[in-house]
């Protein structure tokens, strides 16, 4: 284990033992559910990486409990139950929806009495039409195209256990869904998923983080990054030429090779400096950088120590 300033860098094969035996085996059908979500997770990151990782957020939700606990012994009042919040950040197609969609199942299968919810910080982007009006089509993800103050006052709503409405992105129509939402109503932990979710606030007072109680940025080279951003999108075309309501429908059609050079140009002009300017600057603010190398599997692991 390297000793950074205020990181532990731990090595994959050295993770892979920390409380491997505490943590139970998974089943049949929990390996059934992983599979269901992406078939090309790796059984072997399942098991080296976030069975550990499940381990240490499991210590950090007790800590959490009864700091919540202790403190309102101090002001006098019941205690009551606040919501665990965990972020996710990184780059775009880095991977932190797989991510963030593993650790619900393997949280929900280790903690069966707990609620864990998740949702995505997409839905927060303005829609298309505001973003129009705004000059800001070409800035999709940045900072300014996302309502940070309705996502700060969600999360705010969840962390007091109010239900809280989230509205719906869509990759297939590249839009927020008209009419649509999803509703997070008191959860024990809730996993909120997004590029933005370590960036600092324009004009608001507080931070999303600062609701946080464990972040995680998912980190990989650049180069990885922008092929496996290809490698949906080439997904994403499979998909669309059979639906005319798809947002890549005409790509779809279209010459092939054109319709890539498009999206490289949109990974070099939108995703790439986004990455740059406002993604990588937040990485030193995770409590844990996973660290994953150029097939997905994770390398090395950064945690916090202080
Ligand atoms: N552990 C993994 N093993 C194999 N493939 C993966 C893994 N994680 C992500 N991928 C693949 O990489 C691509 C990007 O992943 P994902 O959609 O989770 O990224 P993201 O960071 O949530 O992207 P966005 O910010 O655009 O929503 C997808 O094609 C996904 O299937
Ligand atoms: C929705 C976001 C911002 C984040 O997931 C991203 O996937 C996106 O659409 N970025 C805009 C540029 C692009 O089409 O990749």
């Amino acid at each position: 284990m390297e000793n950074q300033i205020n990181y532990y860098k731990i090595s994959r094969k050295e993770w892979s033992g920390f409380y491997k035996d505490q943590v139970a085996p998974l089943t049949e059908a929990e390996l059934e559910k992983i599979k269901s979500l992406n078939d090309r997770i790796s059984l072997a990151d399942v098991s080296d990486i976030y069975l550990p990782l499940v381990h240490l957020l499991h210590l950090f939700f007790k800590t959490h409990q009864q700091q919540q606990d202790d403190q309102a012994k101090f002001l006098g009042i019941r205690p009551h139950k606040v919501p665990f919040i965990l972020g996710i950040a990184g780059s775009v197609a880095v991977g932190k929806s797989t991510t963030a969609r593993l650790l619900k199942v393997l949280l929900s299968a280790h903690f069966p009495a707990k609620k864990v919810d998740l949702i995505t910080t997409d839905g927060f982007l303005y829609p298309n039409a505001t973003l129009k009006k705004k000059r800001l089509m070409k800035r999709k993800g940045f900072p300014e195209s996302y309502d940070m103050e309705r996502l700060i006052n969600f999360i705010n709503d969840v962390k007091n256990n109010l239900p809280a409405k989230a509205p719906v992105y869509s990759h297939k129509i590249y839009d927020i869904v008209p009419g649509e939402y999803e509703t997070i109503a008191s959860p024990d932990i809730l996993i909120v998923e997004g590029i933005n979710v370590l960036q600092l606030p324009s004009k608001q007072q507080i931070y999303v983080s600062d609701f946080f109680d464990f972040s995680i940025y998912v980190d990989a080279k650049e180069e990885h990054i922008k092929r496996w951003y290809l490698e949906r999108f080439g997904m994403l075309l499979d998909t669309a030429f059979k639906d005319p309501t798809n947002y890549y429908y005409p790509y779809a059609l279209g010459d092939c090779a054109k319709a890539f050079a498009m999206a490289e140009a949109v990974w070099d002009e939108i995703d790439h400096p986004n990455l740059h300017d406002y993604i990588l600057p937040t990485k030193k603010r995770a409590d844990l950088i996973i660290v994953k190398g150029k097939d997905h599997l994770i390398d090395e692991l950064l945690l916090r120590k202080y």
